[in-house]
């Protein structure tokens, strides 16, 4: 054998090494707290508590449903210094292109996290041990070649180039998506290297947001291909060449915009840069699964370009740089997941031989001559031991997935028997409930927009697509300002960003922008100078309840001795005043004391008589509020109603028709309230949203929907379910709905557990842009019953299923309309819109001051409603910020009213279930009562 012979034997050996899957190395570094995050007094809540695990340790948090602890390949404390990370980490994937295996090295992380930081000592220290490599390996000829891009609002630059004009995209047959007219410098030595990187340095594009002074706009890729052949057949027709490359990956920060607080230009970018990410996301997340089905590769330049280092010919490892702040916590945890799916993706490197003609001939002859041999004496066949081992590996995983269909199964049919339940006590004794369905159908909101089979409701609908405003089109609905003077008043999108997303959201006017936009406008107001609620003797007991005149939220709560007489309700009024005002209304109809209440204004009657809706029940195990309201409709709806007029206890929650009035939809809208069904115009100012804010058929169908739906029972495609999330949460929580309850086995921790699963269902309504409108009413309707168990629990089955749907860039399926987290966002805006409209109404001018003072708006602003209800439901984890807001949106939504009418409208009515079942099933025996 000659020289060639052996140098193929080496890259043979090499290749069978290399030609072989692997997983994308996934190493984690926690930078230290940043001298503003110290001045600000900020917690550090992540801590590696080994090399290989983070630990989000704030206790306060521990209702979340998120993991607390995450392990990936390699973690980095604060105090580990950039060669650290490299040298016990990405070293071994960079250095592996001197060996002729392509490789990448990543960052990953919101901005200011370290990205830059981290990427730029890991090229250099990669270089310095390249050209370490090529001093020492004088047998071979070496040619390294530098090259750097940037991707910068989907466009693709050349940052050796002084020409700015983007460059193209080609694909290539044999080496995948190329950068056409891309300029690649022969790096001479260190000097070079320090000088091209201070090119690129000066090229990139960086910008001031408010986390990073110099934050990496765009997607910055510098590439290094090393070439290298055997001196001795340099030139010959039978040599062979190493060709590989390494590129260093600097991202830009994975953030939202909201969070950046990003504007104008910032904003734009954060599109692109959000469009870019969220497509690498998916894609991650559809490898992380297998390579099944397409691979949305070619949805952003990035994706495309980094092709072969995701799930291709390259070794790859993602350094995600994560921040320990506690105000960060959001973005560390998203980077943790994107890490964890990360770290299931699989490539397959192999080493990249060039060969000349000659060379290939040999190798091609050698590789037959081996087939051919292994052909005449094939491998052994496994051992039957083996053979059993895997089948008993692939029954258990069957009799898993077996178990947990049932266990799902029996939490659907459990469900959908209290669904049923409910519709035979709505008075339908067709338990398809296909006659209440009718009866309410054209009151059924379709596709948030309209209202079937109600013309006058639909003909209202004004239509500001498309509107032409001042030369700009807007697809967003006007604003007027119903707070100036002339009260309808058009405002223009860009004044007034006091607050909103909205706003920024519609001052961008590029059409790649509005749909990413949707996905990154969160709601960034947290601080609105909320007075503290006064809890009842430190404890959540009840429901507040109003909004009084004075702007401010009545801290009163309705509550109920945990043991006791049902009907000694007592508003307990927690203000400082202690005065009682004009206008107070007392809650007559239960045997409440009323004590003063400086919140006692007619709001205050409404939101409590809304809780006074529904019928006391005697559940002496029951913690929650009781409340009461009449067996018969009054048409006064005022009118006292005594205790005694209804006598009948029911173990379950009947109250709950009277209180359930909002849609449990799956889109988390209880109602769309569309400004273009409500109030789209100076015109259309009464319309249907006043009066068609929610309905009880389209709860008890939404209820229905959830308990057949998707929620527990399968997850959309490709989703995946972190460690410790998602339903198996559910599983572990203290469930004494349905048979429990049944069995009259609550358990007295159940109060407890209920705060714990409202805390974790109030944080994903946030997640998930749930309608404030559904919050508002499931947060005042579900107080702690017992039997409000089943409810909780398929809400957060709902809530998890929306969220990893979100979170993977899924869209569920509603009615066979399409959900995705950028339309309930819009959906979510729109409805904050609407809201604004009817605040108007709801309040007087002075309340509507009082409001804004104290929500710290200030009375010269525009779209001041907009301001305050923006603010509305944007802190849940402040109880006292989401009963403040449950108490405007009801005063907005006439939740009082709401129940009072429904109640009259079927005609609620309960009989003393028979002791012995403790069956709490609706009953449809009105005549028993009436
Ligand atoms: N591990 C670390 N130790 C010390 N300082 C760090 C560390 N990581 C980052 N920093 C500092 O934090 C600041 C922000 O870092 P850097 O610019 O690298 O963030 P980034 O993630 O690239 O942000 P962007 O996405 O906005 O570009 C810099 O001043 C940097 O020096």
């Amino acid at each position: 054998m000659g020289a060639v012979g052996e140098e193929l034997m080496k890259l043979e050996k090499m290749q069978g090494i290399n030609a072989r899957e692997e997983k994308i190395l996934v190493l984690v570094r926690l930078r230290p707290l940043n001298e503003k995050e110290i001045m600000m007094n900020e917690a550090a809540d992540w801590e590696c508590i080994n090399d290989t695990s983070i630990l989000y340790r704030n206790t306060l948090r521990e209702g979340s449903t998120f993991p607390s602890a995450y392990t990936f390949d390699r973690v980095f404390r604060g105090d580990c210094s950039t060669r650290q990370v490299y040298e016990e980490g990405a070293r071994e994937i960079a250095f592996s292109v001197v060996s002729g295996i392509n490789s990448s090295i990543f960052a990953y992380g919101q901005t200011s996290s370290g990205k830059t930081y981290t990427m730029n000592g890991i090229l250099e220290y990669s270089v310095a041990d390249i050209f370490d490599y090529i001093r020492r390996h004088e047998e071979r000829a070496f040619i390294v070649k530098f090259s750097a891009i940037e991707i910068y609002n989907e466009a693709v630059r050349d940052l050796l180039s002084t020409d700015t004009s983007p460059l193209r995209l080609l694909d290539d047959q044999e080496r995948g998506t190329i950068v056409e007219k891309v300029t690649e410098e022969t790096l001479r030595d260190w000097n070079h290297l320090r000088e091209l990187i201070s090119i690129c340095e000066a090229q990139r594009r960086i910008g001031e947001t408010s986390l990073n002074e110099k934050s990496s706009r765009s997607h910055q890729i510098i590439k290094l291909t090393i070439e290298s052949s055997a001196r001795e057949f340099l030139g010959k027709d039978n040599s062979t060449t190493l060709a590989a490359s390494v590129s260093f990956i600097d991202l830009a920060g994975s953030e939202r915009a909201a969070q950046a607080l990003s504007a104008g230009a910032r904003l734009k970018e954060g599109c692109h840069i959000n469009r870019s990410l969220l497509t690498l996301g998916t894609v991650i997340r559809k490898l992380s699964k297998g390579r099944n089905g397409h691979i949305n590769y070619r949805d952003s330049k990035l994706t495309r370009i980094l092709q072969p280092c995701l799930g291709g010919n390259a070794r790859t490892a993602i350094i995600c740089t994560l921040s320990p702040a506690r105000s960060h916590v959001e973005q560390t945890r998203n980077t943790l997941l994107f890490a964890c799916c990360a770290k299931e993706v699989t490539t397959k490197a192999q080493v990249n031989v060039v060969m000349s003609d000659k060379a290939l001939v040999k190798h091609l002859q050698k590789e037959l001559a081996r087939l051919e041999s292994e052909l005449r004496t094939p491998a052994p066949v496994s051992s039957s031991s083996e053979y059993a081992a895997l089948l008993k590996k692939k029954d258990l995983q069957i009799e898993k997935m077996a178990k947990e269909i049932r266990e799902l199964t029996k939490q659907r049919d459990l469900a959908q028997s209290r669904v049923e339940d409910l519709l035979r006590m709505v008075g339908n004794d067709d338990v398809s409930g296909k006659d209440i369905k009718t009866s309410y159908s054209k009151l059924q909101a379709r596709d948030g927009l309209e209202y079937e089979g109600s013309p006058s409701e639909t003909s209202s609908v004004a239509d500001f697509r498309g509107r032409d405003i001042g030369g700009k089109s807007f697809n967003n609905p006007q604003y007027y300002d119903g707070d100036s003077d002339d009260g309808k008043r058009f405002l223009d999108s860009q004044s007034g960003q006091s607050g909103t997303t909205t706003a920024l959201a519609m001052a961008e006017d590029s059409d790649d922008c509005k749909e990413v936009q949707c996905i990154e406008m969160g709601e960034s107001v947290r601080d609105n100078g909320l007075s503290p609620l006064a809890i009842n003797n430190g404890e959540f007991r009840g429901i507040p309840f109003t909004v009084s005149n004075d702007g401010n939220i009545g801290h009163g709560l309705i509550s109920t001795p945990v043991s006791g007489n049902r009907e000694a309700h007592q508003i307990q009024n927690n203000s400082t005043n202690g005065q009682p005002e004009q206008g107070l209304h007392e809650v007559r109809r239960t045997n409440v004391h009323s004590t003063s209440s400086p919140y006692s204004n007619d709001a205050c009657s409404k939101v409590t008589a809304d809780v006074s809706s529904s019928r006391s029940l005697q559940l002496p195990r029951s913690w929650s509020c009781r409340t009461n309201f009449p067996t018969e409709l009054s048409p006064d709806r005022g009118e006292a109603t005594p205790p005694h007029a209804f006598d009948k206890s029911f173990p379950g929650r009947p109250e709950g028709l009277g209180r359930k009035l909002p849609q449990l939809d799956f889109t988390g809208g209880l109602v769309r309230l569309d400004s273009q069904s409500s109030i789209g115009s100076a015109r259309s100012t009464k319309t249907s949203a006043d009066e068609d804010i929610t309905r009880l058929d389209a709860f008890v169908a939404g209820l229905k929907k959830m308990t057949n739906s998707e929620y527990g029972k399968e997850l959309p495609e490709g989703q995946v379910l972190e460690d410790g999330q998602g339903l198996d949460f559910l599983k572990n929580t203290n469930y004494v709905g349905g048979e429990a309850l049944q069995n009259g086995l609550v358990t007295s921790d159940w109060k407890e557990e209920f705060q714990r699963q409202q805390r974790m269902i109030i944080e994903l309504w946030q997640t998930c842009n749930v309608s404030i409108v559904h919050r508002t009413y499931f947060f005042l309707l579900f107080q702690g019953d017992p039997a409000d168990s089943i409810y909780m629990e398929v809400e957060l089955r709902r809530l998890t299923f929306l969220k990893q749907t979100f979170y993977y860039g899924n869209s569920a399926m509603d009615d066979g309309r399409k959900v995705s987290f950028s339309s309930s966002t819009r959906d979510l805006r729109r409805e904050r819109e609407t809201l604004s409209k009817l605040m108007q109404k709801r309040f007087s001018e002075d309340e509507r001051k009082r409001l804004f003072q104290k929500w710290g708006i200030s009375l010269n602003s525009k779209r001041r409603r907009l301001q305050l209800i923006s603010q509305l439901w944007s802190d849940p984890k402040n109880m006292n910020h989401v009963t403040e807001s449950a108490a405007i949106v009801a005063k907005i939504v006439k939740f009082a009213e709401q129940g009072q009418a429904l109640k009259g409208n079927f005609g609620l009515s309960f009989i003393t279930p028979p002791q012995k079942s403790r069956s709490f099933s609706w009953r449809n025996n009105r005549t028993s009562l009436l």
